[in-house]
């Protein structure tokens, strides 16, 4: 019989098909190198892209070591993400739409897209001045950090994977990747969204069914919401795993608010552990900025992604039912 790490990955290709908090457990807590080996097994890229498994390996664990020990920002998120969009990717509106170097693109931004986050958030920073917002001028501050380390660890011994690149291969792939993470700032969120609802309106689909893209702008849009998507999925997940990601996010957040209380800082929004209603704010959540996301990529892949969107609506009942 299969070992637990194989069996456990079996539904990697299904939405809501792995649960994270248990490959965490039987994987000597590496979830990230994990589900990433495994998806870019899945997927070719050592044979397409020349790379070594023992430079992706050591890469992958480097990436995952930087990850923090935070109840929610760790790697397990990571891989959630990375799990999230590799099915998003296999939407079949996405048939054959994007080049594997672009899919290797998704695949690595959303493995470093939150590296070495240290539970605190972009406000939080820039509210204090801290010193990777002096480093990064209150812009972008912890999507900046997370390029920045993701990055630097590919330089390390034994970590460059992209070693027979060319260097068209490596701007195009470091380009989009950067594109990509940094549109997981939320402050961009509204503007990813206008774009994506914008690319609804006009898009052009071939007889088969599949999306055209034909330009830079269109094709990096689309792949930045997907990520973006991917990144905020927890609540359209079935509703055991969501109540799990519900109970390690508030742990963070209420860290931070407690970081906030003792400097004598105004709380944060849901960080209060005194007064806050996580109910309510799932549903608000839901209703402001997931499923209005959500939706609108609905659109965009129809009707591929109508399963995402009920998962999300009956958790969303779920959380109002408890209000
Ligand atoms: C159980 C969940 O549904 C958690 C999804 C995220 O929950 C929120 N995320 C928010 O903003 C960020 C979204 C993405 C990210 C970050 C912040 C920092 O790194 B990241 O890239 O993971 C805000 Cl403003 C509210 C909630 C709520 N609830
Ligand atoms: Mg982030
Ligand atoms: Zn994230």
């Amino acid at each position: 019989n299969k070992s637990g790490t194989a069996l456990e990955l079996e539904g990697i290709d299904m939405w809501g098909g792995i649960d994270l908090f248990k490959i965490a457990d039987i994987s000597n807590n590496r979830p990230l190198t994990s589900v990433m080996y495994t998806i870019c097994k899945k997927r070719d890229m050592f044979v397409k892209f020349k790379l070594s498994p023992v430079k992706f390996l050591t890469y992958m664990m480097t990436l995952e070591d930087h990850y923090r020990e935070v109840p929610y920002h760790n790697s397990l998120h990571a891989a959630d993400v990375v799990q999230s969009v590799h099915v998003l990717l296999s939407s079949a509106a996405l048939d054959s739409v994007f080049t594997d170097l672009e899919i290797l693109s998704a695949l690595i931004a959303s493995a470093m897209h939150d590296v070495d986050h240290p539970g605190l958030s972009n406000q939080y920073h820039c509210s204090n001045s801290t010193e990777l917002a002096i480093m990064y001028n209150d812009a972008s501050v912890l999507e900046n950090h997370h390029l920045a380390v993701g990055f630097k660890l590919m330089q390390q011994n034994h970590c460059d994977m992209f070693e027979h690149f060319t260097q068209k291969q490596w701007q195009s792939l470091r380009k989009m990747s950067i594109d990509m993470v940094l549109a997981t700032d939320m402050s961009k969120h509204m503007q990813l969204l206008a774009n994506l609802k914008t690319m609804v309106e006009t898009k052009k689909v071939a007889a088969s069914g599949v999306l055209m893209l034909d330009n830079y702008t269109d094709r990096i849009q689309v792949l930045q919401n997907m990520v973006h998507c991917a990144d905020l999925s927890n609540s359209a997940k079935p509703i055991e795993l969501y109540k799990k990601w519900v109970s390690v996010i508030i742990d963070e957040y209420w860290m931070q608010g407690d970081v906030e209380r003792q400097a004598g800082l105004e709380i944060s929004p849901m960080c209060d552990r005194h007064n806050t209603s996580i109910e309510r704010s799932q549903v608000m959540f839901i209703d402001f900025v997931v499923h209005p996301l959500l939706e609108t990529w609905a659109d965009l892949v129809n009707p591929y992604a109508q399963e995402i969107i009920n998962e999300l609506s009956d958790n969303r009942e779920y959380y109002a039912s408890l209000i």
